[in-house]
Order: structure tokens, then C-alpha cells, then sequence
């Protein structure tokens, strides 16, 4: 277990503060009079501050010993040489040190009583004018809304930079605001467990039955579940899990919730014989959805004259002879607003692609290509020989700090300009995803949708692709044959076993398809270093670089915890030249293979040519390039961009020598290396099986227990969605 002390005493000097995040470097006299450096967040930490705190010390590289903050006790100077120096640093606007003497020698230990609660009498001073007298309160008051606010969630173990957000979202009201209903933490914006927002209200002497408690469990629940993939929730079921919840009786909720549906934060609607209920914004994007869709099948493309000859043209041109499905998917692209392109791998889907985009060429029609992730985007356009982006950069999103909402430029008002659009990997496309496309799309401008419908689903709400699928409306090539040249690929082949239930060969004499039984997670984990470390370079040639370890699980010797502790000790040890970061229980390493595990819309990065953007992807890899020696930001490059981040975003990225088969979806690598032994019941499913042997393009290894690699290939169980636009697509309002 850690160590942790106490250290108590005066705030001497500050070295260094970030205002965005509080990470301060500071001197501390402690009671005993020693001067100790010190890190931590400490934000709106002044000379002259009295503090408590708990950490312990450690040793950096380059600054040496360092007391490093995990809890602080923080009290405003009370004593007149401690006013004086917090005064005098330049912490209030408006007072310099010798303002701060003048005001210490007038009012002594009640100096910031004063300039608080009494500015007027701080005219009294040579110099302070009325106005200046209302600048320095306003300045030490909104100073200290910003500490209290910070105290506040301290209390509650809350992260700190939840007080920037909140200062954000309600300026200086921001503490009265959650007083008044401390559950507007819970989920969506702040993300704040419901229970630790109870416990907050409990506190407070909310009282249990209060409607804002009940509506936002309500609420709570909505959004977690749509978290889980749900788009709504019946009826009974919400109302269950949120009395559960609460622990209160179901009438209680019925009447919250029929609150909320009066507000419309809530919409309830049969689908089928269900009683649906929605968030508003998933209700609003699953409508959209099936009326825009609609409205692009009623805008009949029908341009098909010629088509068979252009088609001939292009096989030619292309030097290939197109399968009848594979034809029937360019024909139909020509005569259909909508098309739906669906194969697993190696069943010419990218050929069948390259196609249509030749064929909208020659029609004169302006075509553009996206995916949904940016891995997906880069191989689309290195395929098809064109540029290809991810969706979110095509729709020019953007986001709002102030809200913490993310909107697109194009939509409705601004469509985009292109007559079609090509999208792959259409099985991660979300619900809100796809009506944020769906709104950019001019009538009558047509919609290619390609993707494996038995991929892992989309990691956002809805069902999108299989719903499209299932619906029947919309015209549909499924690719079936697997092509010769793929067929001799052992990945291929086992892929289409395992979609089919069966067992994949394990025989090792297949040339891209390797099995290594390991029975004990700890020998597999050791094996798949040995794997990385020396064998696949050494014996196989591939780069460690280009080979990725992936595995159902987090948990147990062979989840990604511990493989991505033991491959960094491998892959990247600590040497005196790299320095280093840790963060909870993860430690940072220059050079460290690392991803980014949430959207944040926030991080900075720059081009080498210059050009700055922001924004980093939930499952964007990168490499660590430079840790700062004060701890406080570390560079990360991703493929061409360097990003920054700052103290407050290392939670925000993980380790990535290791990886769930959840976070490769849309990604494929030269070779991949699949720990498979026993993990949750959950995970032990075909479809992650499935993902993971689709994501190695030369080269695969599995290793562990056939008997876990045979429970994934039978369990052909599908998480089941609660989504209504198949319902909707089919007419079902209408019947
Ligand atoms: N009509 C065809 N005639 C001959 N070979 C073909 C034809 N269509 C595709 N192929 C070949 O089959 C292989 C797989 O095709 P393609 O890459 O288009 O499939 P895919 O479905 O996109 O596969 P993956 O999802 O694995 O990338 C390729 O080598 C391609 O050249």
C-alpha cells in the first residue's frame, strides 16, 4: 500500500500555476520551518495560505524531492504578516504590495473581512478610489465563489476541474446553483455518478422525495442506459430500475416521469407493443432519421440509362471482372438514393466501392468518402485512391465549452454541397451520429452505406446498421462469395467459420493464422510478451510497431491491466533519459504506445506544417513524445499531429501495448496477437471473437485456451438493443 503523509504550514512562494487546471508548483513553509517543494492541484493557491495537506514524497528526475498533493485543508491567511504576504504576491487584481501594506496596517487581521464584505471602507486608503475599492472585492469575491466551489466538491472526493466547468456553465452562481440541485452533476454534461450527487443532496438536507431527486434518477437511468446502446427504455422497465435505484415506490416515479414528459425531457411512444420511453435528443435524432431516409428513397435516383455500359467501361479501365453481386451493388448504386452495401471480409466490398466511386464520376456527380473513425477514414481513402475523412471532420463539428454540447456546421441551413456519399464501417455509425449525417444531406443527394453487419455494435446508442438492414426498405447487396485471393488467407477463412459457428482451424500450418495454447493466464501473458518483444520482430520481421495485442478483457493476468504492464516493462523500461508520469494507478513513460479513452474535444495539437486543431478521438493511438519535467503537460504524437495535454487530461489515456476488442473496432493492423482465456460471461461472445480475427491483416496469433476460443464461437448472443427506427422504417406509426 502508499505511504502517505501529512505536511503542515504557510504558502511561501508560488513557482508555477496553470489557471485551467490548478496544477501548481508552490514552496511551503512548514511549522517546522523548513522550506519543501511542492505539486499538486492546488488552484487559486497564494503566499501567505495556510494548508493541511496529504501526499507523499517523491523524487523527479530533474527537480529532485517533492512533496506531491493528494488531499489539501486549505484556510485563508489569517495572521497579518500572512495577509500581507498573500496581498502582496499579486493574488487580488488591483492590490500591490504597497496597497497591501497601507490595507494590513488600517485593518490588520480583518484586512480580507473588509475587502469582502466592506469595500467601500477600503477608500479610506490613499489612493483606493470607490471604483478601485469595487474592482479589488469584485476580483477577491469571485476569487473566492471559485475556492468555495472547489472546497465544495473536495468534500465530495469530486475532481477539481469540475469547478472550472461549473464556473463556466453558471458564473458566479455556479455554488447556489448546486446547492439548489446538486443532481444537475449526475451524468450527461459532468458526468457524475448518481449516487455521489445523493450523497451531496443528503448532505445538503435534501429531502429523498423530492422531485428533482426522482426526475433526475429517472433521467440518470435514460442516460446510462443509452451508454449501454439503448435508444429508449420501455416504460416498465425505466420506471423499475429507477425505484430500485432509490429505493422508493414505483408511483413516485410514475409521477416524476410523467413530469418530465410534460417538459418534454421525456418522450414516451408505443413502438410496437412497447411503451417506449426516450431521452428528447435520441427521440429527436431516431425521427429525423426515419424521415429524412425516407425522403431520400422518395427522391428516386433513377439516372440508370447507360449504366451497364459505363459499367463495361470500368471493368475494363479497372482490368476486373465484377461478381453478379458485386455488379448488382454498382447498378444499384446509380438507380437508388439509398443503398445498403453489406459482406464480411475478403467478399469485395472495397472493389465493389472503388466501383461506384468510378461510376459517380462518370456521372459528373460530386462524391465524397467518410467512415466514422479516423483508422477507418485513412485505409478508405488509401483504398479507393481518394481522400476519405471521418464523419465528425466532414459535418465540421465543434463544441461548445461553455455547454459541453457538440454541434455540426453542416446540417439543415448549411447541407453539404456533395451529390453522394460513400460511408464504410457503417456498423459503429450511432443513432446521433447518423442524423447529424442524415441533416447535412441535400434531398435527393444519395447514400451508400458499406459495412459487416456482424461486427461488434456501435459503441454509442441505436442499432443503426442492422436496423437499416432488417428494415427491408431500403435496396440491399449482401456480399457473400469470398474471392480466390482471399481465400487463401487462413484469417479469412477462420473469420467466416467463426460468423458461421464453427470452430477456427487451430492446426498451425495455415501461414497466416497461428494458435498457441496457453492454458494458465499467466503463461499467456508471458508468452504474448515473449510474441511481441523478440519472436514476431526477430523470426517474422514484423516491426513491434505494427503489431497490436488484443484481448476481451481489462481483468486477470491476461486483460489489458496487466499485459500493458508487463509489455511496457518490456517494450519501453524506465532508463534515466525517459522520463516519467503516473496518474492513479498508471505510470507514463517517454515513448510509452498510449490511446486516447473518451472524446475530448479540448487537446491541442499541431501539424508539422503548422496548421493547429483541436480535438483528440476515443481510440486515437499515439506515442508519447515528451513528458515536461514539471509533471504538468506530456506531448503525444499521433501519426502527424502532436498534441499537448495537460495534467487534468491524463485520465483521458491509457496504456495501448494491450487493447479490448471493443476499442480495435474499425482499426486493422498488420498482426495481431488475441489473448483468449476465460473473461466474463459477457465478453465470451462470437461477435468479439469475430471483430478481433477481422482486425489482422497479415498476420494473426492467438493465444490461450481453445476452450474459451470454442465458448466464443458458440455464444452467438447479441446484447439486445431497445431501438424503434426498424419499427419506424417498416411503417409501423402508420399501421
Ligand atoms: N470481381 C473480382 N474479381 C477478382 N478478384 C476480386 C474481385 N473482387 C474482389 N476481388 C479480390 O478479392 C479480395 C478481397 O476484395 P476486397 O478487398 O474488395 O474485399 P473487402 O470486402 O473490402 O474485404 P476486407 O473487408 O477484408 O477489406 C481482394 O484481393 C480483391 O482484389
Amino acid at each position: 500500500m502508499e505511504e502517505y503523509s501529512t505536511l503542515e504550514g504557510t504558502v511561501h512562494s508560488i513557482i508555477f500555476q496553470n489557471p485551467d487546471n490548478g496544477y501548481t508548483v508552490l514552496r511551503l513553509l512548514t511549522d517546522e520551518g523548513e522550506v519543501v517543494n511542492t505539486v499538486g492541484c492546488l488552484p487559486c493557491a497564494a503566499p501567505g495560505e495556510r494548508m493541511l495537506l496529504t501526499g507523499r514524497m517523491e523524487v523527479h528526475p530533474q527537480h529532485g524531492e517533492q512533496f506531491s498533493v493528494r488531499d489539501a485543508e486549505r484556510r485563508m491567511p489569517a495572521e497579518e504578516d500572512e495577509i500581507l504576504s498573500y496581498l502582496s504576491s499579486g493574488a487580488i487584481k488591483g492590490v500591490g504590495p504597497a496597497t497591501a501594506a497601507r490595507m494590513v496596517e488600517r485593518f490588520g487581521s480583518e484586512t480580507l473581512d473588509v475587502i469582502e464584505r466592506a469595500p467601500e471602507k477600503l477608500t479610506q486608503l490613499k489612493g483606493v478610489t470607490s471604483k478601485r475599492a469595487m474592482e479589488i472585492a469584485q476580483s477577491f469575491r469571485s476569487q473566492m465563489e471559485l475556492r468555495r466551489l472547489m472546497e465544495f466538491l473536495a468534500r465530495f472526493e469530486l475532481p477539481i476541474v469540475l469547478a472550472m466547468l461549473l464556473e463556466k456553465r453558471y458564473g458566479g452562481t455556479a455554488l447556489d446553483v448546486l446547492r439548489e440541485n446538486p443532481y444537475l452533476l449526475a451524468g450527461g454534461t459532468f458526468g457524475v455518478e448518481f449516487s455521489t450527487a445523493d450523497e451531496i443532496a443528503i448532505s445538503l438536507g435534501i429531502p429523498a422525495d423530492s422531485a428533482c431527486r426522482v426526475e433526475a434518477a429517472v433521467l440518470f437511468e435514460l442516460d446510462h442506459n443509452a451508454d449501454n446502446g439503448h435508444v429508449f427504455l420501455p416504460r416498465e422497465k425505466l420506471i423499475d430500475a429507477t425505484a430500485r435505484l432509490l429505493e422508493c415506490g414505483c408511483e413516485q416515479v410514475e409521477r416524476a416521469l410523467d413530469d418530465l414528459m410534460e417538459r418534454c425531457a421525456v418522450v414516451q411512444e408505443q413502438v410496437a407493443n412497447v411503451t417506449a420511453c426516450y431521452l428528447r435528443r435520441l427521440y429527436d435524432a431516431e425521427r429525423y432519421a426515419q424521415r429524412k431516409i425516407e425522403l431520400l428513397l422518395s427522391a428516386a435516383a433513377d439516372q440508370g440509362g447507360g449504366v451497364e455500359e459505363l459499367i463495361g467501361r470500368i471493368e475494363e479501365e479497372q482490368g476486373i471482372s465484377y461478381a453478379p453481386a458485386q455488379r448488382q451493388a454498382v447498378e444499384l448504386a446509380a438507380r437508388q438514393g439509398v443503398l445498403l452495401l453489406t459482406g464480411g471480409p475478403g467478399t469485395g466490398k472495397t472493389t465493389s466501392v472503388r466501383g461506384i466511386v468510378a461510376l459517380f464520376r462518370r456521372m459528373g456527380l460530386d462524391t465524397v468518402l467518410a467512415a466514422p473513425t479516423g483508422r477507418a477514414a485513412k485505409r478508405m481513402g488509401e483504398l479507393c485512391g481518394m481522400e476519405a475523412q471521418t464523419i465528425h471532420r466532414l459535418l465540421g463539428m465543434s463544441f461548445s465549452e461553455s455547454t459541453g454540447e457538440v454541434s455540426f456546421i453542416k446540417g439543415e441551413k448549411e447541407p453539404l454541397e456533395a451529390d453522394a456519399v460513400i460511408v464504410d464501417e457503417m456498423s459503429m455509425v450511432d443513432l446521433m451520429l447518423m442524423a447529424a449525417l442524415l441533416r447535412a444531406l441535400r434531398p435527393g443527394c444519395r447514400l451508400v452505406m458499406v459495412g459487416d453487419p456482424d461486427q461488434l455494435s456501435a459503441v454509442g446508442a441505436g442499432n443503426v446498421f442492422s436496423d437499416l438492414i432488417r428494415s427491408g426498405r431500403i435496396a440491399t447487396v449482401a456480399l457473400r462469395e469470398i474471392f480466390r485471393q482471399a481465400e487463401r488467407s487462413a484469417i479469412v477463412r477462420n473469420a467466416h467459420a467463426v460468423n458461421e459457428g464453427r470452430l477456427p482451424a487451430l492446426d498451425n500450418d495455415q501461414g497466416d493464422f497461428f494458435f498457441l495454447r496457453r492454458r494458465d493466464p499467466v503463461r499467456t501473458a508471458a508468452t504474448i510478451v515473449e510474441l511481441v518483444q523478440t519472436r514476431l520482430p526477430e523470426k517474422m520481421g514484423v516491426p513491434v510497431e505494427q503489431i497490436q495485442v488484443l484481448t476481451p478483457t481489462h481483468k486477470g493476468e491476461a486483460g489489458t491491466v496487466n499485459l500493458n504492464r508487463v509489455l511496457q516493462a518490456a517494450l519501453n523500461p524506465r532508463r534515466p533519459d525517459r522520463r516519467e508520469r503516473s496518474w492513479g494507478e498508471r505510470l507514463f513513460r517517454e515513448g510509452d504506445r498510449i490511446m486516447q479513452t473518451k472524446n475530448d474535444y479540448d487537446v491541442v495539437w499541431e501539424k508539422p506544417d503548422g496548421t493547429v486543431g483541436t480535438g483528440m478521438f476515443n481510440g486515437d493511438v499515439g506515442r508519447i513524445e515528451q513528458i515536461d519535467p514539471s509533471g504538468e503537460w506530456l506531448t503525444v504524437n499521433f501519426d502527424d499531429r502532436l498534441a499537448t495535454y495537460t495534467a487534468d487530461q491524463l485520465s483521458e489515456i491509457d496504456l495501448a501495448y494491450a487493447m479490448t476488442v471493443h476499442k480495435a473496432q474499425g482499426s486493422e493492423y498488420r498482426c495481431v496477437v488475441l489473448s483468449a482465456v476465460n473473461a466474463a460471461p459477457a465478453l465470451m461472445v462470437r461477435g468479439v471473437l469475430y471483430t478481433a480475427i477481422t482486425r489482422a491483416r497479415e498476420l494473426l496469433i492467438v493465444v490461450g485456451d481453445e476452450a474459451a476460443v470454442g465458448r466464443m464461437t458458440e455464444n452467438d448472443r447479441q446484447q439486445k438493443r431497445y431501438s424503434g427506427l426498424k419499427w419506424r422504417l417498416r411503417g409501423g406509426e402508420r399501421a
